[in-house]
């Protein structure tokens, strides 16, 4: 029997990428959409490139709407999944795209995000140290950033094998559809095409605690982490590139057998052979995440450099991959690893 799945926020870019994927996917079956200010328009009118939903018109984000589904997908702005969420009964399998649930620190959450914690949900990184079991039957996910799903896969290795000092620098390249569709002044055409520009630059990024908390699990002490994003005149994909000094008598070689180890049953991370190096064109509407990792033997580094498309891996693809386990299906199911080019 069909999975129903209802997705709120369906005319937003998380939305419309959950449902890229919703379409293909061969246990589901596509329920309720709904919106905010788009209430009462066309998907077609609004997400064009989803053409067998074009005539489904979106609903009010409420209970009564997004009831009576097998799973609920949040793709909301943060804040505002809870209220949503807590009225939704405890059978219902709800994937939360936002933020609401993935700190366990209430103190971080509100310096951050300046509101009340609502609380801490199964966290939907499977490839990270003891997620899977956590997603498994569970009933509540919490679906990443995308800046931690690029920084935490491409670090969490060099933590894990003990082979890095407890500090990490993150540099990280995003599209602008990273920025969600409502429109922003430093997000016109004519500011961001033809040039690169950093923002939330000083530990200020709200991602940087969701960094330290999967890192520090990882490295099983505490790890601080200097992250400063960059905004790239392209429509999707992270680079990141993250580096950690790395401790006594690490060799080229240990790195890359950790490496080797971590990612050898991932069905979506490719550690590229040596001397290739990830490219966010490669992955761009797939689910894969490429990365690659050196030692720079003079200055002592770990450096290690992901690639994801911010709206798959990074947001909706990551939501679908941890909902097939939490309902045991392969976790696979309805993703690709092929990606668009050129
Ligand atoms: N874009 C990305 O790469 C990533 C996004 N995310 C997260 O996914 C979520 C959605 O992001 P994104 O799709 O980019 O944002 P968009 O701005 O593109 O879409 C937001 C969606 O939420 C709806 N919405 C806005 N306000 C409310 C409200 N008060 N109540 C109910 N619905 C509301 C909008 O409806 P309407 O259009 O009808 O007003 C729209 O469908 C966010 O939490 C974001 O942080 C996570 C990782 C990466
Ligand atoms: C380019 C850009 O603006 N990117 C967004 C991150 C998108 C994301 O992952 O957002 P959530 O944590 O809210 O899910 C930003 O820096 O705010």
């Amino acid at each position: 029997m069909a999975v129903r799945a209802a997705v709120a926020g369906a005319s937003g870019y998380a939305g419309g990428e959950l449902l890229r994927l919703l379409l293909v996917h061969p246990e589901i079956e596509i329920g309720a959409l709904t919106g905010n200010s788009n209430a009462g328009q066309r998907l077609g009118a609004l997400q064009p490139h989803l053409l067998p939903l074009a005539d489904r018109v979106l609903q009010e984000t409420n209970p009564d709407v997004l009831g009576g589904h097998d799973v609920v997908f949040l793709a909301l702005p943060h804040g505002q999944s809870a209220a949503v969420a807590e009225q939704l009964g405890p059978d219902v399998l709800v994937v939360d795209m936002g933020a609401d649930f993935r700190l366990k620190d209430a103190a971080d959450w509100e310096k951050f995000y300046g509101s009340a914690h609502a609380g801490t949900w199964p966290y939907g990184l499977p490839e990270l140290p003891g997620a899977r079991a956590a997603l498994e039957g569970s009933k509540r996910i919490a679906v990443p950033g995308c800046y931690p799903t690029a920084a935490s896969l491409a670090l969490f290795p060099a933590y894990a094998a003990g082979l890095a000092e407890n500090e990490a620098v993150i540099v990280a390249a995003s599209g602008t559809s990273g920025a969600g569709k409502a429109p922003k002044a430093h997000l016109l055409g004519s500011e961001v095409m033809g040039s690169m520009s950093p923002y939330g630059v000083g530990g200020v990024h709200r991602h940087t605690p969701e960094m330290i908390q999967n890192l520090g699990a990882a490295a099983g002490e505490p790890v601080t982490v200097s992250f400063t994003p960059t905004l790239a005149p392209m429509p999707r994909g992270i680079l990141a590139t993250c580096s950690a000094k790395a401790k006594p008598d690490v060799t080229a070689e240990s790195v890359r057998t950790a490496y080797e180890k971590a990612f050898a049953d991932e069905p979506f991370v490719h550690l590229l052979p040596e001397g290739q190096w990830p490219a966010t064109a490669s992955v761009y509407g797939s689910n894969a995440v490429q990365i690659q990792v050196a030692y720079d033997a003079a200055a002592h580094r770990i450096i290690a450099i992901s690639a994801i498309d911010n709206l798959t891996k990074g947001t909706a693809g990551g939501a679908v991959q941890s909902m097939n386990i939490a309902l045991g299906l392969d976790e696979a199911t309805g993703l690709t690893t092929i990606g668009v080019a050129p």
